[in-house]
């Protein structure tokens, strides 16, 4: 069935004569997540203008309301934030960027494009933050105590992201959060948390717009301070395997591009992020009842994976099993943690390690992300994210080769042991609780985040779904349990 907009889209909708365009324009965004559903409607469920009067272009910012046809992959509707730049004849280099046209008061066609594209609507955006402005229903807020970026247009980033980020001259970066949820994001809420602890371990935060959804507030997106000359955990990560498995003779401390000593850090980095989210937001038992709680999270999403994927249903009273080592686990305890650890989430600076993206899982409600949890899930998401590293390589180069080669296979197993014992040992040395120390409750987020992983790369990167389910076999057998 062809995607149309929606019957009940009211006449005075500003986005009207657009629904078609934005249909066939979204599915090509990066940061839309349902490109394999088929869409069965539109809506505009809210608009407002934020330039002034007489200013060009003219900027919309507008939620949008998508609903599938298919209720199974997700949500049957889901809401999305656009910042829109309105204008008869924009400048050549927003081109790429154009939605489609629209009729104007006059009677003639204003081309209608991602605003985040035009150098001029992210400098209105910078400067509005920078003065405290209210424009219709969005609020721009500095961060107080910080110190204002200079005011200049910002370069839209180019990259694989969830959301959509505008860099200012090296200096800022304001990400437009894309999905559209009522409550505090909770990526803003950390990051304001964490610089108020006075934590070095995040990026400062610098401002925030802030809207309006359903009559509740909305956070719209979000400013920080640019690290510049960094690099990403999962890029230094890839390097160093690729190391290894050109010298495939050597052990990962004899190649060059050892990664140990950064894991290591990554471990210490993280611990603190976790001491400082216990200091400023608190701590509560990891009970019986919180276990309990816990574990059936575990199992309902173990359901929605077997049902989607074959791979985990063969296997789902075995995970059951693993699962329910929450509930045997020693009691410790649950506070706020980052939610969705990788090392994709770690910039190496010339001074140490920062971490990004606090909103948690994309596919969980907001309700689901903010929820206190064991500090274990983030431990264990950044050991299934050493796995990655050391398997991805491999499963390129084994789809490659005629011959798989069986040592390649202990080679990058012996790297990802190396890097998980150290990032262990790092986190150790901080917090005084090694996680090794706590080998069940580790293995049940460990296996949680692979089976969550199974569904998220069937859903999006199906040629990387070998990774995890590799690793949800090993962590089934008995010589998957000994972390030491
Ligand atoms: N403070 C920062 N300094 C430098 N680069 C950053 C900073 N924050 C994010 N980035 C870059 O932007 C990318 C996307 O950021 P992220 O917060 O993960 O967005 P998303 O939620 O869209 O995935 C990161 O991978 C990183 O390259
Ligand atoms: O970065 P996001 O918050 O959008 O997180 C989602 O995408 C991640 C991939 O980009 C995904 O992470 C998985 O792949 C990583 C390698 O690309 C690997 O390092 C992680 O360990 C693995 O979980 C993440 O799960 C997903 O929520």
């Amino acid at each position: 069935m062809p995607a149309t907009s929606s019957p009940d889209a009211h006449p005075a909708d500003p986005l009207a004569g657009l629904h078609d365009a934005l249909l066939a324009w979204l599915p090509s965004q990066r940061w839309f997540p349902a490109k394999g559903r088929e869409v069965a409607g539109l809506r505009t469920v809210g608009h407002a203008v934020v330039s002034a009067p007489g200013e060009t272009p003219t900027v919309e910012h507008a939620v949008i309301a998508v609903s599938f046809a298919d209720a199974s992959g997700g949500s049957a509707e889901e809401r999305y934030q656009l910042v829109l730049g309105v204008q008869s004849s924009p400048p050549a280099d927003v081109e790429y960027a154009v939605i489609g046209r629209r009729r104007n008061e006059e009677g003639g066609d204003d081309v209608v494009y991602d605003g985040l594209a035009d150098g001029r609507i992210s400098r209105l955006f910078l400067s509005l933050i920078t003065e405290n402005a209210t424009r219709g229903p969005l609020r721009f807020v500095a961060e107080p105590g910080t110190e204002a970026p200079i005011v200049g247009p910002g370069r839209p980033l180019i990259g694989e992201q969830s959301n959509s980020s505008v860099i200012y001259g090296e200096r800022a970066i304001m990400k437009l959060f894309r999905r559209a949820t009522a409550g505090l994001n909770p990526d803003l809420e950390l990051h304001r948390a964490l610089g108020r602890q006075g934590s070095r371990e995040v990026a400062p935060l610098l401002g925030a717009i802030e809207g309006e959804l359903d009559g509740e507030p909305m956070t719209v997106a979000m400013l920080q301070s640019y690290a510049s000359n960094s690099a990403d955990g999962w890029s230094m990560a890839q390097a160093s395997v690729r190391d290894l498995l050109a010298e495939a003779d050597l052990r990962p401390d004899e190649v060059g591009g050892d990664f140990a000593g950064e894991a290591h850090r990554i471990g210490k980095t993280v611990a603190a992020v976790h001491l400082e989210l216990a200091a400023a937001l608190g701590t509560q038992p990891l009970d019986a009842r919180g276990a309990s709680d816990i574990e059936a999270w575990m199992l309902e999403r173990l359901d929605r994976a077997a049902a989607a994927v074959p791979g985990v249903a063969e296997q789902r009273d075995a995970i059951a099993d693993v699962l329910r080592g929450v509930t045997a686990a020693e009691p410790s305890s649950l506070q706020r943690i980052h939610g969705d650890l990788h090392l994709g989430q770690e910039l190496r600076t010339p001074t140490g390690w920062l971490v990004i993206d606090f909103e948690g899982e994309p596919s969980k409600s907001l309700a689901d992300r903010v929820r206190p949890d064991s500090p274990m899930r983030d431990v264990a998401a950044m050991l299934r994210s050493f796995d990655y590293a050391a398997f991805h390589q491999l499963s390129e180069w084994e789809q490659s080769a005629d011959d798989p080669d069986p040592q390649l296979e202990r080679r990058a197993q012996e790297w990802a042991d190396r890097n998980r014992s150290a990032f262990c040992d790092g986190y150790a040395e901080v917090t005084g609780t090694d996680p090794r120390d706590a080998p069940e409750l580790l293995r049940a987020y460990e296996l949680d985040k692979a089976v969550y992983e199974v569904l998220y790369e069937t859903r999006n990167r199906p040629s990387w779904v070998s990774i995890p389910l590799r690793s949800m076999r090993r962590l089934l057998t008995p010589a998957g349990r000994g972390e030491r």
